[in-house]
Order: C-alpha cells, then structure tokens, then sequence
C-alpha cells in the first residue's frame, strides 16, 4: 500500500526546527527515509549510548531502530513525545513492548522485508559448516594448502531438521529442498498442508526430531519456551557428526552446553549468527564459540543484504509517516490490524465518539448525583451502516480518549488503540459494544448511541450523535431530541419550556460579554426518536414534567463560575453545565 494511502491531509513541509523530530541511533537504508525527510526532522546520531537515549528521548516522536537499540521501559517512559517505535526488522525482543502498549507507543516492524536474506544465510552457513570453507579460507591466507584436513560432507540426501516452520523457516525448508536434502520439521503451530506441499514431515516431539537429523537449524523467536530450548540434555541425543545452525536469536541454543557439546565431540560443528549478548561479551561462552575451530561465526548479518534492508526501511519508514500524520501502521506489533478502507469509514466517527465521551464526562460531571465514570457500565451501540463493521476498536479508543481527557491523570499520555483497553481497565470502565443491524427507521445513515448506566442507584444516561458528510453532530441528549455540533465551548441549560427562557439567559452572558454563536433548543422526545434510540430507556431520577427542555448554546468568551452561578438563579432554569469540547 502506498503511504499516502493513508494521509488524510499531506504533512506540511514546516521549517526544519519546527518539524516532529524522528531518532534513527542505527543504520538504516536511505531508501525509506526519503519518505520522511520532506517532513521530519531526522537526526542519526553514531553510537548513541544507553544514557544518551534516555536523556534525548523525550523530544523525539518517533524512534527508528535495528537489533542493537535496546528499548527499555526507562526509555519509554521518558519518552513522553513518542508515537512510534519502528522496528527496521523482524525481532522486537530489544524492545519493551509490554512498557510501549502501556504508555500508547505504537510498535511496528517489517515482518516479511527480510526472510530471504536470513533464509540464504541460513544456508550459507550450512554449506560453510558442511564444506569448511572458513577454515579453508584462514589456512590459506595464512599460507597454508590444507586438502585432506578440510574434507567435508555433502549436505544433499543428507536430513536437516528445522525447528519453528514460520515464515524463514519455511523458506529454508525450500532451500533445503532444493539442494536435494530431506527436510523434517517440529513446529506446533504449523500448517500440516504447507508442509506437506513443501515436502517437509512435520514431527510432535523433539525427541523424534533431534536422533535423524544432520544438520539442525532453529527459526523461532526467542520466547520463555524458546529459552535453551536445545541444551546439554538434547545436544546428547544428537549424531555426533550432527551440525547446528543459529540464524535465529541467541539463547535458543543454551551456549555453554554447545561449547560443551563441541569440545567433547557430541556433536561436529555449529554456525552462529547471534548471541545471546552481542558483541559476545569478553570471557562469555559465546566470545568462545566465536573463536571455536568447530564454529563458523557471523556478527548478527542474518538480513544485511541490499536488498533486505531497502525492504525493511520502506517498510516501516511508510508506517512512521503514517503514524505521525495519525493514520494506522500496517504491521503493528501491539496495535489491532485495521484496513485503510475501514478506516477511513470509521474516522469522523471517532471524533464524534470521542465528543459524545467527553460531553458525557463534562456534562454529567457538574450533577450532584454524579459519581465519577470508574465503575460504570457503557454501552456503545451502533446502528445502520456502521453496525456493518466489524473492527470498531478506534472506536472503543475513541470513547475511552473521551470519557477520561476532562479527568485525565495519564501523564498527558494520549489514549489511543494500542491502550485504550489497558486505560479502561484501569479506570475501571466497562464498555461493551452491540451492532445493531436491525434498525429499519434510521433517519441518519449511521447511528452511535452511548448508554451509560450507574452504580445500583443511579439513573442512566443516553446521547446520540451521527455524522453528515465531514461534520459531526449530537441527536440526543437523555430524553431531549437535538441537532448540535459538539465543538467547542458549550452551555447546557435544562429549563422550563415556557417564553422568557431565551432572553433571560441571554442577558446574562451579555453582560459578561459571552458571545452566542449558535443555539439549539431540545425538546423532549415523547415516543420512538426519530435517531432510532428513543426505545432506549432510560431511567431518570429528575423529574418527569412534560414541559421541560434543553437549551444548547455555542458561546465565545470565558464562562467562569460566577456566571454558571448567576445562570443557576434565573428563573425556570433547572439545571447548567458547561462543556469544552
Ligand atoms: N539473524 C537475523 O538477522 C534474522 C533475520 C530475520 C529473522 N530472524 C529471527 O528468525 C526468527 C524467525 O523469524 P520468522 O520471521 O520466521 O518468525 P515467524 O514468527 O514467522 O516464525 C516463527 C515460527 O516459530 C514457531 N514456534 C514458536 N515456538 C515454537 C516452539 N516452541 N517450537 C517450535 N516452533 C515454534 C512458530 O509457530 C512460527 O511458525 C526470529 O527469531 C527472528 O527474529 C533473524
Ligand atoms: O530481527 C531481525 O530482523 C534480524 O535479527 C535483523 O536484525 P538487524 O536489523 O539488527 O540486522
């Protein structure tokens, strides 16, 4: 998909210093930065230290990285202007990613840009260990013309065996395939049919896997079941003219037991990419595998290809733009997939969302029966079009923004997708979404109706809103229908519905010098609304009189107390609230 895809209005080209700021500590291809460098300030310091990271973070909105960043919860936390954490890669185990989804830190990566060059790499170290080609290398160099010393083995007919069949193991497979070997695969999750049609024999149980094969490579991630997932016990049950491949993480294979494991001759050689600490930290067993003459080592290249690393850097370069123009990334590690087109739909219903949320909070806060929202059951219900989409969580994110922003204790932290669960919870929200497709007398396309019902006591509260091409509008408010768009400073009066209400109110803000905008007047619906949620109901604890309203004002100027005060007094004038939306 194109970047721009996803742009709903282009980013400006501001003056550099006034630009979002963007942090690249690692290299990554210029390929993709092109795409941000018209918008974004980017600065790519060289060996950035942990310490640096944390001091510098809190001015950068979004952070671009390899494997050697190490993204903490420190760094996340004092990363109060971060949007983005893009990952140029697959693995984000240097990333606290657990810390990001707490304070509302998209997480994105490039999962496919490059399984290829890890794939051939993976096989490029097969035939290294298998031909001996490093050693033959290093005797030449150094004078040497060692023949019979570095005879090797044929890797065709030969079995390799492949932990985790996902997306580069599979690739190897076919490799593997293709140079004539016989492919035996252990992966829980994955597909007997792909397997099949690769022509790999998937097995349940290492213990079956581990006795046939002659080379045996590991491609899964490092997780707690991952963790010395091959150690001494397993090592011992291998051929002893067995070789392992690691092109996966460091600490799939427990690296003291494998130095062990070659010292003793369990089994015949290894080739490593990764480590569990990388550079090898001096003294570690995996400095000493490094330097092992059984041992082909590399310095983590698994994907430094050309190629890979374009793929990569377009790959999340596109998502950043996308990020930082408020659109969706397309691979996020801690976000829900959304499609553009459903997104799209779903944008002004967000904003009208996250208003009907805020005006919920600000509104029914100045109630003396108000008990705050912790606790509260909500009830978003769709009707009409938008019943029809199944993916609503910006939607869920929008109501959560909106109930908490008038009560916000999140550190100036926005709440969106990737929290607003975590928020809610927090919060003690309860929100539950119901698509109602049965709705056959909407008057609107769309309609959102949020439901908010109290502690056992309580009343419980309705607004509707729907949208009209770009604009956004509120249809009810408890039991008064209306028309308003809820922006800005707002003035809810709830009033006798007799003559005189208009002037007197209008008075009043005169005098303060409060300019009316706009006004609505809400009557009360007295059977089904024509929004289609009038056969919500509603419980109320005021009063039931027939002649009541609601009078919405849109003003320009400061409402103080004193003037919500003066308001409170004039006659016939029920109940006042002032909203800022
Ligand atoms: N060296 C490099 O430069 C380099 C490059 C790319 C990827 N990688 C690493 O390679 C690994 C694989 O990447 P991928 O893109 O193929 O990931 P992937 O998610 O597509 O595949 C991982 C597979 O492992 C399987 N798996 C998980 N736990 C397992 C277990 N206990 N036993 C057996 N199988 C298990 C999963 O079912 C999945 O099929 C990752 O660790 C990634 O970080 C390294
Ligand atoms: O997870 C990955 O994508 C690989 O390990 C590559 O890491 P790198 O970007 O540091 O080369």
């Amino acid at each position: 998909m194109a970047p721009s895809a996803l742009l709903d209005a282009p980013l400006t080209t501001d003056s550099p210093s006034d630009r979002p700021k963007i942090l690249i500590p690692e290299k990554v291809s210029p390929d993709g930065l092109a795409l941000l460098s018209p918008y974004f300030e980017i600065h790519q310091p060289k060996n950035l230290s942990a310490e640096d990271l944390l001091s510098q973070i809190p001015t950068y909105q979004a952070l671009i990285i390899r494997s050697e960043t190490k993204v903490t919860a420190s760094v996340l936390a004092a990363a109060t202007k971060l949007k983005v954490v893009a990952r140029a890669g697959v693995g984000v185990d240097n990333v606290d990613v657990g810390a990001a989804t707490k304070n509302g830190i998209i997480v994105v990566n490039s999962p496919s840009g490059n399984i290829v060059a890890a794939a051939e790499h993976t096989i490029a170290l097969l035939m290294a260990v298998a031909r001996n080609v490093p050693a033959g290398d290093r005797s030449l160099r150094n004078g040497g013309w060692e023949r019979s010393k570095l005879v090797g083995t044929e890797v065709g007919g030969k079995t390799l065996g492949i932990i985790g069949l996902g997306k580069v193991g599979l690739k190897v497979a076919r490799m593997g395939v293709g140079l004539g070997m016989k492919v035996v695969a252990l992966d829980p999750y994955a597909s007997p049919e792909i397997a099949a049609a690769a022509n790999v024999s998937l097995v349940g149980k290492l213990e079956e896997l581990l006795p046939k094969v002659d080379f045996l490579t590991i491609h899964t991630p490092l997780i707690a079941s991952t963790l010395d997932l091959i150690s001494t016990k397993e090592l011992a049950t291998m051929k002893k003219t067995a070789k392992v491949l690691n092109v996966a993480r460091g600490g799939v294979y427990n690296e003291s037991a494998l130095l062990e494991a070659l010292e003793a001759g369990t089994i015949a050689g290894a080739g490593l990419d990764v480590f569990t600490s990388e550079p090898p930290s001096p003294g570690s067993p995996a400095e000493a595998l490094c330097r092992h003459p059984k041992v082909v080592a590399t310095p983590h290249l698994g994907a430094s290809t050309v190629e890979a690393q374009e793929n990569v850097s377009l790959d999340v370069c596109a998502q950043v733009l996308s990020i930082l123009n408020g659109g969706l990334p397309t691979s996020a590690v801690n976000a829900p997939l959304i499609l553009p087109e459903e997104y799209k739909k779903l944008q002004p219903f967000v904003r009208l969302i996250e208003k009907m949320g805020s005006l919920y909070t600000q509104h029914y806060s100045s109630k003396a029966s108000f008990s705050g929202i912790g606790g509260k059951k909500f009830e978003l219900i769709y009707e009409g079009e938008l019943a029809a989409i199944s993916n609503t969580r910006p939607l869920f994110a929008a109501l959560v923004k909106g109930l908490t922003s008038a009560i916000s204790d999140s550190g100036g932290r926005d709440v969106n997708i990737v929290n607003a669960s975590l928020i809610a919870k927090e919060k003690g929200l309860i929100i539950n979404e119901t698509h109602t497709r049965e709705s056959t007398d909407l008057v609107y396309a769309s309609l959102v109706t949020l439901r908010a019902s109290g502690r056992a006591g309580e009343s419980g509260k309705l607004i509707s809103g729907y949208v009209s091409g770009k604009a956004i509008y509120i249809s009810r408010l408890d039991r008064f229908n209306t028309s308003f768009v809820p922006e800005g400073t707002l003035l809810v009066l709830h009033n006798y519905d007799e003559p005189g209400k208009i002037g007197g109110v209008g008075g009043i803000l005169g005098r303060h010098g409060i300019n009316i905008k706009y006004m609505s007047v809400a009557a009360l619906d007295r059977g089904r609304g024509r929004s289609g949620s009038g056969e919500m109901s509603v419980e109320h604890s005021d009063s039931e009189a027939e002649n009541e309203a609601l009078m919405i004002l849109g003003v320009q100027g400061a409402v103080g107390k004193e003037v919500e005060a003066e308001l409170r007094e004039e006659k016939g004038i029920l109940d006042v609230s002032v909203v800022r939306l």
